[in-house]
């Protein structure tokens, strides 16, 4: 794992951000970060001071947990982009919850049609965005890799009225 811009890996409610990995250093990430974005509908800036970048090279044994990006922290869009994947493992998204009963459906029908679990279909620069209800109202996560690699980057921003947020010149 490998991460530019502002880094929260070992950041708690105790303990602020860090300074990673300049993205000014990167010059094909910093490229490949621009035309994802743009190519998903999404900003050509990509406000370097708030930015964090998440590069991970997953091999057999390496998986991640459900998840959901603390909302606190993070804003809602969340980009990614698969680099390569020889693995039998791929993003997988998980219903939190079932969705509010519709007057049209009603409840039960209604949890029988939509499905509670997704998984990308991940081909090399597949790219995708968290937006909405796969940001807050699904988890994702990676299953333990059995065989091959996974490698992806994704990237966030973190919130200015974060706790955790600090102006470069305070980390
Ligand atoms: O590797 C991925 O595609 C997902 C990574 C992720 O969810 C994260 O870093 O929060
Ligand atoms: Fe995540």
């Amino acid at each position: 794992m490998f991460e530019v811009g502002l880094s929260y890996s070992k950041t708690t409610r105790a303990c602020a951000l860090r300074r990673a990995a300049p993205l000014a250093d990167l010059p094909h990430l910093r490229a490949l970060l621009e035309a994802a974005s743009v190519s998903l509908g999404g900003p050509a800036d990509l406000r370097e001071r708030q930015l964090n970048v998440i590069c991970r090279r997953y091999l057999p044994g390496h998986g991640l947990e459900p998840h959901r990006d603390l909302p606190e922290m993070i804003e809602e869009d969340i980009y990614g982009c698969v680099l390569s994947n020889t693995s039998g493992s791929a993003l997988e998204f998980h219903r939190l919850r079932e969705p509010e009963p519709d007057g049209h459906h009603g409840g039960r029908e209604e949890s029988r049609i939509s499905p509670s679990a997704f998984r990308v279909d991940e081909l090399p620069g597949t790219c995708f965005r968290q937006r909405g209800a796969a940001r807050f109202e699904w988890n994702h996560g990676i299953e333990k890799v059995s065989y091959g690699e996974r490698w992806s980057v994704t990237w966030r921003w973190i919130r200015t009225d974060s706790v955790w947020f600090r102006e470069d010149s305070a980390l």
